[in-house]
Protein backbone atom coordinates (compact mmCIF):
# COMPACT_ATOMS: atom_id res chain seq x y z
CA UNK A 1 0.00 0.00 0.00
CA UNK A 2 1.28 3.76 -0.45
CA UNK A 3 1.17 3.70 3.13
CA UNK A 4 3.49 1.13 3.83
CA UNK A 5 5.56 2.41 0.56
CA UNK A 6 6.13 5.49 2.71
CA UNK A 7 7.45 3.70 5.62
CA UNK A 8 10.40 1.90 3.63
CA UNK A 9 12.93 4.93 3.09
CA UNK A 10 16.21 4.00 1.39
CA UNK A 11 19.35 6.19 2.52
CA UNK A 12 21.98 6.20 -0.20
CA UNK A 13 25.58 7.26 1.26
CA UNK A 14 27.75 8.84 -1.67
CA UNK A 15 30.56 10.23 0.16
CA UNK A 16 33.59 8.64 0.85
CA UNK A 17 33.43 7.64 4.97
CA UNK A 18 34.30 5.09 7.41
CA UNK A 19 33.68 1.74 6.66
CA UNK A 20 30.94 0.93 9.08
CA UNK A 21 29.07 4.32 8.59
CA UNK A 22 26.55 3.17 7.00
CA UNK A 23 25.62 0.98 9.95
CA UNK A 24 26.16 3.93 12.33
CA UNK A 25 23.45 5.48 10.11
CA UNK A 26 21.04 3.12 10.55
CA UNK A 27 21.22 2.91 14.07
CA UNK A 28 20.77 6.53 14.63
CA UNK A 29 17.65 7.10 11.86
CA UNK A 30 16.09 3.79 13.58
CA UNK A 31 16.52 4.91 16.92
CA UNK A 32 14.86 8.41 16.24
CA UNK A 33 12.20 7.18 14.13
CA UNK A 34 11.37 3.81 16.16
CA UNK A 35 7.36 5.10 17.02
CA UNK A 36 6.41 5.97 13.88
CA UNK A 37 7.26 2.32 12.49
CA UNK A 38 9.55 3.74 9.16
CA UNK A 39 11.71 1.27 8.25
CA UNK A 40 15.05 1.90 6.71
CA UNK A 41 17.88 0.28 4.29
CA UNK A 42 21.17 2.06 3.99
CA UNK A 43 22.86 2.24 0.43
CA UNK A 44 26.94 2.72 0.12
CA UNK A 45 27.11 3.82 -3.33
CA UNK A 46 30.45 5.36 -3.26
CA UNK A 47 31.54 7.99 -5.54
CA UNK A 48 34.31 7.80 -8.14
CA UNK A 49 34.06 11.25 -10.14
CA UNK A 50 37.21 12.99 -10.85
CA UNK A 51 37.08 16.82 -10.33
CA UNK A 52 37.43 18.71 -13.54
CA UNK A 53 35.47 15.75 -15.44
CA UNK A 54 32.68 15.36 -13.19
CA UNK A 55 29.95 15.68 -15.43
CA UNK A 56 31.63 12.84 -18.13
CA UNK A 57 32.35 10.90 -14.92
CA UNK A 58 29.02 10.46 -13.98
CA UNK A 59 27.45 10.13 -17.04
CA UNK A 60 29.73 8.00 -18.34
CA UNK A 61 31.29 6.20 -15.28
CA UNK A 62 33.79 2.92 -15.35
CA UNK A 63 31.83 1.04 -12.52
CA UNK A 64 28.73 1.76 -10.23
CA UNK A 65 29.59 0.05 -6.74
CA UNK A 66 26.35 -0.42 -4.80
CA UNK A 67 26.60 -1.95 -1.29
CA UNK A 68 23.43 -3.15 0.86
CA UNK A 69 22.34 -5.44 3.28
CA UNK A 70 22.09 -9.25 1.83
CA UNK A 71 18.55 -9.71 4.07
CA UNK A 72 15.74 -8.99 1.12
CA UNK A 73 15.14 -5.98 1.73
CA UNK A 74 18.45 -4.84 1.40
CA UNK A 75 19.04 -6.82 -2.03
CA UNK A 76 15.37 -4.85 -3.07
CA UNK A 77 16.79 -0.94 -1.82
CA UNK A 78 19.70 -2.34 -3.94
CA UNK A 79 17.85 -3.20 -7.10
CA UNK A 80 15.58 0.33 -6.67
CA UNK A 81 19.16 1.79 -6.55
CA UNK A 82 20.17 -0.42 -10.19
CA UNK A 83 16.92 0.85 -11.91
CA UNK A 84 17.79 4.05 -11.33
CA UNK A 85 21.43 3.85 -12.97
CA UNK A 86 20.03 1.48 -15.59
CA UNK A 87 18.73 4.74 -17.49
CA UNK A 88 21.80 5.77 -18.91
CA UNK A 89 24.29 2.81 -17.15
CA UNK A 90 24.77 -0.26 -18.89
CA UNK A 91 24.02 -3.26 -16.46
CA UNK A 92 27.35 -4.67 -16.69
CA UNK A 93 29.20 -1.93 -15.14
CA UNK A 94 27.11 -2.16 -12.08
CA UNK A 95 28.38 -3.97 -9.19
CA UNK A 96 26.37 -5.09 -6.09
CA UNK A 97 28.29 -6.12 -2.94
CA UNK A 98 27.76 -5.62 0.93
CA UNK A 99 27.59 -2.72 2.92
CA UNK A 100 31.01 -2.67 4.42
CA UNK A 101 32.82 -4.09 1.07
CA UNK A 102 31.66 -1.12 -0.49
CA UNK A 103 32.98 1.53 1.94
CA UNK A 104 35.95 0.08 2.04
CA UNK A 105 36.19 -0.71 -1.93
CA UNK A 106 36.13 3.06 -2.00
CA UNK A 107 39.32 3.71 0.27
CA UNK A 108 40.90 1.19 -1.22
CA UNK A 109 40.60 2.47 -4.55
CA UNK A 110 41.70 6.14 -4.06
CA UNK A 111 45.09 4.81 -1.86
CA UNK A 112 46.18 2.46 -4.90
CA UNK A 113 45.44 5.23 -7.14
CA UNK A 114 47.69 7.26 -4.90
CA UNK A 115 50.43 4.65 -4.49
CA UNK A 116 50.60 4.76 -8.01
CA UNK A 117 51.07 7.95 -8.90
CA UNK A 118 53.64 7.80 -5.63
CA UNK A 119 55.35 4.99 -7.87
CA UNK A 120 55.58 6.34 -10.52
CA UNK A 121 57.52 9.42 -9.03
CA UNK A 122 59.49 7.05 -7.27
CA UNK A 123 60.37 5.69 -10.58
CA UNK A 124 59.51 7.73 -13.19
CA UNK A 125 59.40 5.32 -15.78
CA UNK A 126 57.71 6.56 -19.23
CA UNK A 127 56.96 2.99 -20.27
CA UNK A 128 54.90 2.65 -17.70
CA UNK A 129 51.33 2.57 -18.62
CA UNK A 130 50.32 6.50 -19.83
CA UNK A 131 46.91 6.39 -18.58
CA UNK A 132 46.32 7.90 -15.54
CA UNK A 133 50.03 7.95 -14.62
CA UNK A 134 51.84 11.34 -15.21
CA UNK A 135 54.96 11.94 -12.71
CA UNK A 136 54.30 15.43 -10.96
CA UNK A 137 55.58 17.27 -8.53
CA UNK A 138 53.03 15.26 -5.99
CA UNK A 139 49.40 14.53 -5.76
CA UNK A 140 46.71 16.58 -3.97
CA UNK A 141 43.03 17.22 -3.60
CA UNK A 142 40.48 16.90 -0.63
CA UNK A 143 40.25 12.85 -1.25
CA UNK A 144 43.64 10.70 -1.28
CA UNK A 145 45.62 11.57 1.77
CA UNK A 146 42.08 11.80 4.23
CA UNK A 147 40.63 8.35 2.23
CA UNK A 148 44.27 6.75 2.98
CA UNK A 149 44.63 7.91 6.49
CA UNK A 150 41.17 6.48 6.87
CA UNK A 151 42.29 3.13 5.34
CA UNK A 152 45.69 3.67 7.57
CA UNK A 153 43.37 3.83 10.57
CA UNK A 154 41.21 0.57 9.54
CA UNK A 155 44.72 -1.30 9.46
CA UNK A 156 45.53 -0.07 12.83
CA UNK A 157 42.73 -0.53 14.37
CA UNK A 158 42.26 -4.43 13.36
CA UNK A 159 45.84 -4.85 14.16
CA UNK A 160 47.32 -4.73 10.57
CA UNK A 161 50.21 -2.94 11.71
CA UNK A 162 52.13 -3.63 8.72
CA UNK A 163 49.56 -2.70 5.92
CA UNK A 164 48.48 0.33 7.97
CA UNK A 165 53.01 1.19 7.48
CA UNK A 166 52.36 0.45 3.78
CA UNK A 167 50.09 2.63 3.22
CA UNK A 168 51.32 5.35 4.97
CA UNK A 169 54.39 5.31 3.07
CA UNK A 170 52.43 6.38 0.33
CA UNK A 171 51.58 9.95 2.41
CA UNK A 172 55.59 9.97 3.26
CA UNK A 173 57.01 9.35 -0.17
CA UNK A 174 54.37 12.19 -1.27
CA UNK A 175 55.74 14.62 0.75
CA UNK A 176 59.15 13.44 0.09
CA UNK A 177 58.42 14.49 -3.69
CA UNK A 178 57.52 17.73 -2.62
CA UNK A 179 60.06 18.87 -0.86
CA UNK A 180 62.54 17.31 -3.19
CA UNK A 181 61.48 19.61 -5.82
CA UNK A 182 61.55 22.47 -3.28
CA UNK A 183 65.65 21.38 -3.12
CA UNK A 184 65.71 21.13 -6.59
CA UNK A 185 64.98 24.61 -7.47
CA UNK A 186 67.62 25.65 -4.45
CA UNK A 187 70.74 23.83 -5.72
CA UNK A 188 70.01 24.27 -9.07
CA UNK A 189 70.10 28.48 -8.61
CA UNK A 190 73.48 28.38 -6.83
CA UNK A 191 71.87 26.99 -3.38
CA UNK A 192 69.55 29.84 -2.62
CA UNK A 193 66.54 31.44 -3.98
CA UNK A 194 66.78 33.99 -0.94
CA UNK A 195 65.46 37.81 -2.87
CA UNK A 196 65.34 35.94 -6.00
CA UNK A 197 61.71 36.27 -7.83
CA UNK A 198 60.38 33.24 -8.86
CA UNK A 199 57.12 32.81 -11.06
CA UNK A 200 54.35 30.15 -9.76
CA UNK A 201 52.91 28.84 -13.07
CA UNK A 202 49.59 26.86 -11.51
CA UNK A 203 48.26 26.77 -8.03
CA UNK A 204 45.65 24.35 -8.27
CA UNK A 205 45.69 20.67 -7.37
CA UNK A 206 45.02 19.55 -11.16
CA UNK A 207 43.80 21.40 -13.98
CA UNK A 208 40.13 21.97 -14.73
CA UNK A 209 39.46 23.44 -11.20
CA UNK A 210 40.22 26.00 -8.83
CA UNK A 211 40.20 23.57 -5.91
CA UNK A 212 43.72 24.22 -3.90
CA UNK A 213 42.95 21.50 -1.19
CA UNK A 214 46.26 19.84 -0.52
CA UNK A 215 47.34 21.44 -4.22
CA UNK A 216 51.11 20.72 -3.90
CA UNK A 217 51.84 23.90 -5.03
CA UNK A 218 51.34 24.77 -1.36
CA UNK A 219 54.00 22.82 0.12
CA UNK A 220 56.24 24.08 -2.86
CA UNK A 221 55.53 27.25 -2.41
CA UNK A 222 56.14 27.30 1.20
CA UNK A 223 58.89 25.21 0.83
CA UNK A 224 60.61 28.46 -1.27
CA UNK A 225 58.92 31.28 0.99
CA UNK A 226 61.08 29.17 4.01
CA UNK A 227 63.87 30.43 1.66
CA UNK A 228 62.96 34.04 1.35
CA UNK A 229 62.49 33.64 -2.05
CA UNK A 230 59.84 36.55 -3.90
CA UNK A 231 57.17 34.60 -5.33
CA UNK A 232 55.13 35.47 -8.41
CA UNK A 233 51.79 33.40 -8.90
CA UNK A 234 49.13 33.20 -11.37
CA UNK A 235 46.64 30.19 -11.95
CA UNK A 236 44.20 31.04 -14.18
CA UNK A 237 41.01 29.98 -11.80
CA UNK A 238 42.17 30.30 -8.48
CA UNK A 239 41.50 33.82 -7.32
CA UNK A 240 44.10 36.02 -5.27
CA UNK A 241 42.18 35.73 -1.94
CA UNK A 242 42.16 31.88 -2.24
CA UNK A 243 46.32 31.70 -2.54
CA UNK A 244 47.16 34.30 0.05
CA UNK A 245 44.67 32.43 2.47
CA UNK A 246 46.18 28.98 1.51
CA UNK A 247 49.75 30.17 2.48
CA UNK A 248 49.01 32.14 5.09
CA UNK A 249 50.76 35.68 3.78
CA UNK A 250 50.46 38.34 1.35
CA UNK A 251 52.19 36.83 -1.31
CA UNK A 252 51.73 38.86 -4.98
CA UNK A 253 49.39 37.43 -7.41
CA UNK A 254 49.01 38.45 -10.65
CA UNK A 255 46.54 38.11 -14.23
CA UNK A 256 49.03 36.11 -16.62
CA UNK A 257 52.10 34.01 -17.27
CA UNK A 258 53.97 37.19 -18.81
CA UNK A 259 53.14 39.32 -16.21
CA UNK A 260 54.25 36.26 -13.11
CA UNK A 261 57.70 35.95 -15.30
CA UNK A 262 59.00 39.24 -15.91
CA UNK A 263 62.07 39.82 -14.29
CA UNK A 264 62.09 36.51 -12.24
CA UNK A 265 64.82 34.32 -11.99
CA UNK A 266 62.94 30.98 -12.25
CA UNK A 267 59.69 29.64 -13.21
CA UNK A 268 58.20 26.12 -11.41
CA UNK A 269 55.55 25.17 -13.51
CA UNK A 270 52.85 23.60 -10.54
CA UNK A 271 49.54 22.91 -12.43
CA UNK A 272 49.15 21.03 -15.86
CA UNK A 273 47.25 23.85 -17.50
CA UNK A 274 47.07 23.58 -20.82
CA UNK A 275 47.84 27.26 -21.75
CA UNK A 276 51.20 26.80 -19.98
CA UNK A 277 52.36 24.76 -23.00
CA UNK A 278 51.03 27.49 -25.44
CA UNK A 279 53.79 30.70 -23.78
CA UNK A 280 55.64 32.27 -25.99
CA UNK A 281 58.70 31.01 -23.80
CA UNK A 282 61.16 33.56 -26.07
CA UNK A 283 59.76 36.70 -25.40
CA UNK A 284 59.44 35.28 -21.45
CA UNK A 285 63.01 34.25 -21.99
CA UNK A 286 64.28 37.79 -22.93
CA UNK A 287 62.31 39.58 -19.59
CA UNK A 288 63.99 36.94 -17.46
CA UNK A 289 67.24 37.34 -15.63
CA UNK A 290 70.09 35.21 -16.91
CA UNK A 291 70.77 32.19 -16.47
CA UNK A 292 67.02 31.62 -16.91
CA UNK A 293 65.82 28.23 -14.96
CA UNK A 294 62.64 26.07 -15.88
CA UNK A 295 61.35 23.77 -13.17
CA UNK A 296 57.92 21.65 -14.98
CA UNK A 297 56.83 19.85 -12.42
CA UNK A 298 54.00 18.67 -14.37
CA UNK A 299 56.45 17.06 -17.19
CA UNK A 300 54.46 19.13 -19.75
CA UNK A 301 56.96 21.35 -21.99
CA UNK A 302 59.06 21.11 -25.12
CA UNK A 303 62.22 20.66 -23.26
CA UNK A 304 64.36 20.64 -25.80
CA UNK A 305 62.63 23.72 -27.41
CA UNK A 306 62.83 24.98 -23.95
CA UNK A 307 66.96 24.41 -23.67
CA UNK A 308 66.91 25.89 -27.69
CA UNK A 309 65.96 29.19 -26.09
CA UNK A 310 68.55 28.97 -23.57
CA UNK A 311 66.91 28.34 -20.41
CA UNK A 312 68.01 25.18 -17.89
CA UNK A 313 65.48 23.58 -17.85
CA UNK A 314 64.46 20.43 -14.82
CA UNK A 315 61.47 19.26 -15.42
CA UNK A 316 59.80 15.59 -13.25
CA UNK A 317 61.30 11.79 -14.93
CA UNK A 318 63.40 13.75 -17.33
CA UNK A 319 66.77 13.00 -18.11
CA UNK A 320 69.19 16.04 -16.22
CA UNK A 321 71.05 18.67 -18.63
CA UNK A 322 74.40 19.18 -17.21
CA UNK A 323 74.22 22.20 -15.68
CA UNK A 324 71.76 20.37 -12.78
CA UNK A 325 73.98 17.54 -12.91
CA UNK A 326 76.94 19.80 -12.07
CA UNK A 327 74.83 21.07 -9.05
CA UNK A 328 75.38 19.69 -5.63
CA UNK A 329 72.07 17.47 -5.30
CA UNK A 330 70.81 16.91 -1.71
CA UNK A 331 67.91 15.27 -1.87
N1 LIG B 1 35.36 16.21 -4.71
C1 LIG B 1 35.34 15.10 -5.42
O1 LIG B 1 35.72 15.08 -6.60
C2 LIG B 1 34.85 13.82 -4.84
C3 LIG B 1 34.45 13.75 -3.54
N2 LIG B 1 34.05 12.56 -3.00
C4 LIG B 1 33.60 12.49 -1.62
O2 LIG B 1 32.41 13.26 -1.49
C5 LIG B 1 32.40 13.89 -0.21
C6 LIG B 1 32.24 15.36 -0.37
O3 LIG B 1 33.35 15.86 -1.09
P1 LIG B 1 33.43 17.39 -1.50
O4 LIG B 1 32.11 17.80 -2.04
O5 LIG B 1 34.65 17.55 -2.36
O6 LIG B 1 33.72 18.05 -0.09
P2 LIG B 1 33.34 19.50 0.44
O7 LIG B 1 34.31 19.74 1.55
O8 LIG B 1 33.25 20.47 -0.68
O9 LIG B 1 31.89 19.34 1.03
C7 LIG B 1 31.68 18.68 2.24
C8 LIG B 1 30.48 19.33 2.91
O10 LIG B 1 30.17 18.57 4.09
C9 LIG B 1 29.93 19.47 5.16
N3 LIG B 1 30.25 18.75 6.40
C10 LIG B 1 31.46 18.37 6.83
N4 LIG B 1 31.36 17.74 8.01
C11 LIG B 1 30.04 17.71 8.31
C12 LIG B 1 29.30 17.20 9.41
N5 LIG B 1 29.89 16.58 10.41
N6 LIG B 1 27.96 17.33 9.38
C13 LIG B 1 27.35 17.94 8.36
N7 LIG B 1 28.00 18.45 7.29
C14 LIG B 1 29.32 18.34 7.28
C15 LIG B 1 30.87 20.63 4.90
O11 LIG B 1 30.42 21.79 5.56
C16 LIG B 1 30.77 20.76 3.36
O12 LIG B 1 29.71 21.58 2.98
C17 LIG B 1 33.69 13.47 0.50
O13 LIG B 1 33.43 12.34 1.31
C18 LIG B 1 34.60 13.10 -0.65
O14 LIG B 1 35.57 12.17 -0.24
C19 LIG B 1 34.03 11.43 -3.73
C20 LIG B 1 34.40 11.44 -5.04
C21 LIG B 1 34.83 12.64 -5.69
O1 LIG C 1 37.35 10.29 -4.17
C1 LIG C 1 37.63 11.25 -4.84
O2 LIG C 1 37.52 12.40 -4.48
C2 LIG C 1 38.23 11.08 -6.20
O3 LIG C 1 39.65 11.23 -6.01
C3 LIG C 1 40.41 11.20 -7.20
O4 LIG C 1 39.99 12.26 -8.06
P1 LIG C 1 40.53 13.77 -7.90
O5 LIG C 1 41.05 13.97 -6.50
O6 LIG C 1 39.45 14.66 -8.38
O7 LIG C 1 41.72 13.94 -8.91
P2 LIG C 1 42.78 12.98 -9.62
O8 LIG C 1 42.67 13.18 -11.06
O9 LIG C 1 42.77 11.61 -9.10
O10 LIG C 1 44.14 13.69 -9.18
C4 LIG C 1 44.55 13.73 -7.82
C5 LIG C 1 45.96 14.29 -7.72
O11 LIG C 1 46.91 13.41 -8.29
C6 LIG C 1 47.66 14.08 -9.28
N1 LIG C 1 47.97 13.12 -10.37
C7 LIG C 1 46.98 12.44 -10.98
C8 LIG C 1 47.26 11.54 -11.97
C9 LIG C 1 48.59 11.34 -12.38
O12 LIG C 1 48.92 10.56 -13.28
N2 LIG C 1 49.57 12.03 -11.75
C10 LIG C 1 49.29 12.92 -10.75
O13 LIG C 1 50.20 13.53 -10.19
C11 LIG C 1 46.77 15.23 -9.75
O14 LIG C 1 47.51 16.25 -10.35
C12 LIG C 1 46.13 15.63 -8.46
O15 LIG C 1 46.97 16.47 -7.71
C13 LIG C 1 40.15 9.85 -7.92
O16 LIG C 1 40.83 9.85 -9.18
C14 LIG C 1 38.67 9.61 -8.16
O17 LIG C 1 38.48 8.30 -8.70
C15 LIG C 1 37.93 9.73 -6.84
O18 LIG C 1 36.55 9.60 -7.02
Amino acid sequence: SVESWFKLKIVVEKSTVPVRTAEAIEKILCHNTNSKGIKYQILSNPEFLSEGTAIQDFLNPDRVLIGGSQCPEGLEAIQKLKAIYAHWVPEDRMITTNLWSAELSKLADNAFLAQRISSINAIKNTKIGPKFLNASVGFGGSCFQKDILNLVYICDSNGLTEVANYWKQVIKVNDYQKSRFVKRVVTSMFNTVSGKKIAILGFAFKKHTSDTRKTPAIDVCKGLLGDNTCLSIYDPCVTEEQIQKDLSMDVSVVGDAYEATKDAHGICILTEWDEFKNIDYQSVYDNMHKPAFVFDGRNILNVDKLREIGFIVYSIGRPLEQWLKNMPQQA
